[in-house]
């Protein structure tokens, strides 16, 4: 599955630098204004922090709303308490697009999130030319070297990577690699079976000053309670937000949780 996505990734990756070339986007990056700081924002505090997820679809669940305005739903996220949006700009699956990145860079102030299949600089460059400031990077998906490199490329133009990990192995990867911010994710992605319980069993072994985010598995207020206590800083949430009615108080009740 993850091989699959991350070709299909690189392969539309591949088509638009065709149109777009590397320096190009290299200049739209480079203009942009400075990344907002993502660690900062999920730093626990006294609260939990949200993450909220534009998402319209996805592999597990097919169809899960049509989200003609993926910026009007990100106000409604920032109104509603969320700390960071996370954009999925994956086309194939998930049916998104950077054009949908771009819309919500435009309407919003806190750090948005390019949640895409990522291989190489160049969708880094395009992700800081749409206005990202993170960006994820799974570690299933990359070669230690190459998932070095890349948090190092993102850090170079000032962005935080998102560094996620369904094992115990990767997540020893992922410290590896020095990550800041670091998800455990509950989605098995062979089975799509979710196992909220690996964040409680790896959040102990975070050391001091890693962000811990727990990805997936929150579609209740009591999902995020337990994620809390386990000592996350913040949960990523999809789903639950962009197939209920009322996404901003969704957002308030989890705050509340
Ligand atoms: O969501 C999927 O089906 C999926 C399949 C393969 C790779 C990644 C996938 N999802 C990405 C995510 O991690 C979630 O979008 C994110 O954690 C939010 O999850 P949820 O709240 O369960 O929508």
């Amino acid at each position: 599955m993850l091989d699959d996505l991350l070709k299909g990734s690189l392969e539309d990756a591949a088509r638009r630098r065709a149109e777009v070339p590397t320096a190009e986007v290299e200049r739209q990056a480079l203009s942009q204004a400075p990344a907002l700081d993502a660690v900062a924002a999920l730093s626990r505090g006294e609260q939990i922090h949200i993450i909220a997820e534009v998402k319209r679809a996805s592999p597990s669940r097919g169809r899960l709303a049509n989200i003609p305005d993926p910026a009007a739903l990100a106000k409604l996220y920032e109104r509603g308490g969320a700390a960071a949006i996370s954009v999925l700009t994956e086309e194939r699956k998930f049916l998104g697009s950077l054009d949908d990145l771009r819309a919500v860079r435009n309407s919003v102030s806190i750090p948005v999130l390019r949640k895409e299949f990522i291989g190489e600089e160049y969708q880094i460059l395009e992700a800081r030319a749409a206005g990202a400031d993170m960006i994820l990077l799974i570690v299933a998906s990359l070669e230690q070297p190459l998932l070095e490199r890349l948090k190092g490329f993102a850090e170079e133009l000032g962005m935080t990577a998102l560094i996620e990990a369904h094992t115990r192995e990767e997540f020893q990867r992922g410290l590896d690699a020095g990550a800041k911010v670091l998800g455990v994710n509950a989605r098995d992605l062979k089975t799509f079976e979710m196992h909220p319980e690996l964040f409680s069993e790896l959040a102990p072994e975070y050391p001091a000053g890693v962000v811990k985010v727990a990805e997936s598995a929150v579609l209740k207020p009591e999902h995020v309670r337990r994620y809390r206590d386990a000592g996350a800083d913040a949960v990523l949430v999809g789903e639950a937000l962009v197939t209920g009615n009322d996404p901003e108080a969704t957002i308030k009740e989890f705050l509340q949780a």
